[in-house]
């Protein structure tokens, strides 16, 4: 018999051999040499705690809630394409192990289930990301899908005006399928026999001209409240602000997109500083342990999204799959609470943590 899995990273090996290698290629890689993408995990290696003792931790609450909404713990499920690839049940599955976990699923633009499918399948707490398409009223039509089917809001993704570099999918030619919430609104033939066709499909579909003005638009078209994914400077954390977003996702696309963006977790607090507790900042990217998730709370996020190892855990051992490494996370960010002193998530502070630039500081 396997031994048993001790933590979420051991669902990445499972994911590989259970996969054709495009479909774990695409889950797995990054863009270009990949050096975001190591940073991602790295960079939450080199923060540490400062754990406080002597305080009654007999009993961890982790609930939290995100746009008002209750949740069993800060961990939420990043938008990510295809989950076909990984399991016949696709986002189904994914989206009844959210509901099991008491966890809020974002639902990519690119799944391969309907909006309808997700909303009927279980009652989880569902956001929609969106991709703001050249035709703006196929966007339009799945906002107000997204709306009637019940999801709570609409994430933007604004750090995709092309799809990265994907070196793995270029070599392996990657297939587009066409994401099912498209089919009957666009048909999309991405003409390329080189190269990630699905990278052909993005450049065909996503429209490259958004501005922050077009946020306007988006919040003529749904009532839902709009959070704006792939912000990664105070500056545009402020701007994103001044058109009304109700909240931020500090995210590098998990390092698919500009490789040589910072790791998320080392420019969160320069979001949060400029956002100033006004509306909730979120953080993907990188987390594999409830000690990053700790992390990410005491430097001032209100929640993390986890994509890949939701993907392996999908890939490995379908709904019960996704269930176990939401489970794992938390187990680890409950221990990682008792252990520093934090019975709730309001109890974690920034003083719980010492950063790189902490220790340079000191150093001064
Ligand atoms: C296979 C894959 C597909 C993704 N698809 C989308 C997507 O459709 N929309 C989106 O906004 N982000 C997408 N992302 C980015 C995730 O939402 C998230 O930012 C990232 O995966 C977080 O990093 P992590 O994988 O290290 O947890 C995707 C990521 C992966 C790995
Ligand atoms: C056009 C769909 C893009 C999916 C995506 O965002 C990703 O693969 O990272």
């Amino acid at each position: 018999m396997a031994s048993e899995l001790v933590n979420v990273n051991e669902f990445q090996e499972l994911a590989r051999r259970a996969l054709p290698k495009m479909y774990f290629d695409y889950y797995n890689g990054g863009a270009e040499d990949e050096h975001t993408l190591r940073e991602n995990t790295e960079a939450f290696r080199r923060i540490t705690f400062r754990p406080r003792v002597l305080l009654d931790v007999s009993r961890i609450d982790m609930s939290t809630t995100i746009l008002g909404y209750p949740t069993s713990a800060p961990i939420m499920i990043a938008p990510t394409g295809l989950h076909k690839f990984a399991h016949p049940e696709g986002e189904v599955a994914t989206a009844r192990a959210a509901a099991a976990c008491n966890t809020i699923m974002a639902m990519s633009f690119a799944a391969d289930c309907t909006l309808e499918e997700v909303a009927s399948s279980c009652n989880a707490i569902r956001f929609f990301q969106i991709y703001v398409c050249k035709r703006r009223d196929v966007t339009a039509v799945l906002v107000q899908r997204a709306e009637r089917n019940g999801f709570k809001a609409i994430m933007l993704t604004v750090d995709t005006p092309r799809l990265g570099r994907r070196e793995a999918d270029i070599k392996n030619k990657m297939i587009a399928p066409q994401p099912k919430n498209l089919e009957v609104l666009l048909s999309t033939e991405a003409v390329s026999d080189t190269g990630s066709k699905f990278a052909a499909f993005a450049a065909e579909t996503l429209d490259p001209s958004l501005c922050w003005k077009d946020i306007d638009w988006l919040r003529s078209v749904t009532s839902l409240p709009i959070l704006v994914k792939g912000v990664l400077t105070a500056e545009d954390a402020i701007k994103a602000m001044e058109v009304g977003v109700a909240g931020i996702v500090v995210s590098n696309h998990g390092a698919r997109q500009l490789d040589y963006s910072p790791a998320t977790i080392t420019v969160l607090e320069e979001v949060v500083r400029a956002v100033g507790g006004k509306i909730p900042v979120l953080i993907d990217g990188g987390v594999r342990r409830g000690t990053d998730i700790f992390k990410a709370l005491a430097l001032g996020a209100q929640a993390v999204m986890i994509g890949r190892p939701v993907l392996y855990g999908l890939a490995a051992k379908g709904e019960n799959g996704v269930r176990r490494v939401i489970e794992m996370l938390k187990d680890e960010l409950e221990l990682t609470m008792a252990l520093s002193g934090c019975p709730t998530v309001k109890d974690i502070t920034r003083s719980h943590v010492r950063t790189e630039y902490d220790r340079f500081n000191c150093r001064l």
